[in-house]
């Protein structure tokens, strides 16, 4: 069977053509519930990485699926050419199918939520397929990160809800994201967004600076 990598290369789309926002932040921060109300607000097409890994690693066939769960369940990253493959294959089917509906400046806009987690991600997508335009990221503190992630543990049927994965993510998080957030800092494009605060008030400064880059 096919291979969903041919190696990283050129996309089939053009990068002038869409604006690309990352949604970063620690397991429960919130990214999710964020980027849903900004899908409302701005028609954006909401990717999330672990959403897509989650779909690949329960697609038959697929040859990634147990490299995929194992990385999900210790909370570590997969290798950057399965995600960048499947984002940019997501990207290019919606640049198909919606053409344009919503995105009033004609670009497709992309939130991109829980990517780039590792350095060699971040450098590749820009290399590749294109620079972010903006970077919300959304800092919580580890016991209200604990206490959601227990909580939407009870239904959400993830393997990785569960303390155990949690402390590993905690732990990629620090050794691997962080890094990612200071490299995009310096190109001044992160802001950070208190999300120990409520969703209303995450949402109001996360569309406030989604609103300066789509003028
Ligand atoms: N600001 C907030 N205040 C309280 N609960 C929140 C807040 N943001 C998200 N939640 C809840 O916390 C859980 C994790 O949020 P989610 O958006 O899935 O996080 P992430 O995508 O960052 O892992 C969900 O059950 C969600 O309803
Ligand atoms: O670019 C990515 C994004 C996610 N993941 C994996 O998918 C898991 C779940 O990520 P998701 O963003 O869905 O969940 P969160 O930890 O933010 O709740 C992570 O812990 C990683 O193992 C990954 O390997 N690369």
């Amino acid at each position: 069977m096919a291979s969903i990598i041919d190696g990283v290369k050129k996309p089939t789309f053009d990068a002038s053509k869409v604006t690309v926002i990352y949604v970063l932040g620690g397991p429960g921060a919130g990214k999710g519930t964020q980027c849903g109300r900004l899908v409302e607000d701005f028609g954006f097409s909401h990717l999330s990485a672990g959403d897509l890994l989650r779909a690949e690693q329960n697609r038959e066939g697929s040859q990634y699926g147990n490299q995929i769960r194992t990385c999900i369940r210790e909370g570590t990253i997969v290798p950057q050419e399965i995600t960048i493959k499947l984002l940019e294959m997501a990207m290019s089917a919606e640049l198909k199918t919606r053409s344009g509906r919503g995105w009033t400046d004609g670009k497709g806009r992309f939130l991109i939520d829980g990517f780039p987690r590792k350095m060699d991600q971040a450098l590749t997508f820009e290399e590749t397929v294109c620079a972010p335009s903006q970077v919300l990221v959304f800092e919580a503190d580890e016991e209200v990160m604990i206490r959601r992630i227990l909580e939407r543990g009870k239904t959400s049927g993830r393997e990785d809800d569960n303390i155990e994965s949690l402390k590993k993510r905690f732990q990629t998080d620090k050794e691997l994201v962080q890094p990612v957030i200071k490299y995009l800092e310096n190109k001044g494009k992160v802001l950070k967004i208190n999300s120990n605060q409520s969703i209303e008030q995450c949402h109001k400064e996360a569309s406030e600076a989604i609103h300066k880059v789509l003028v």
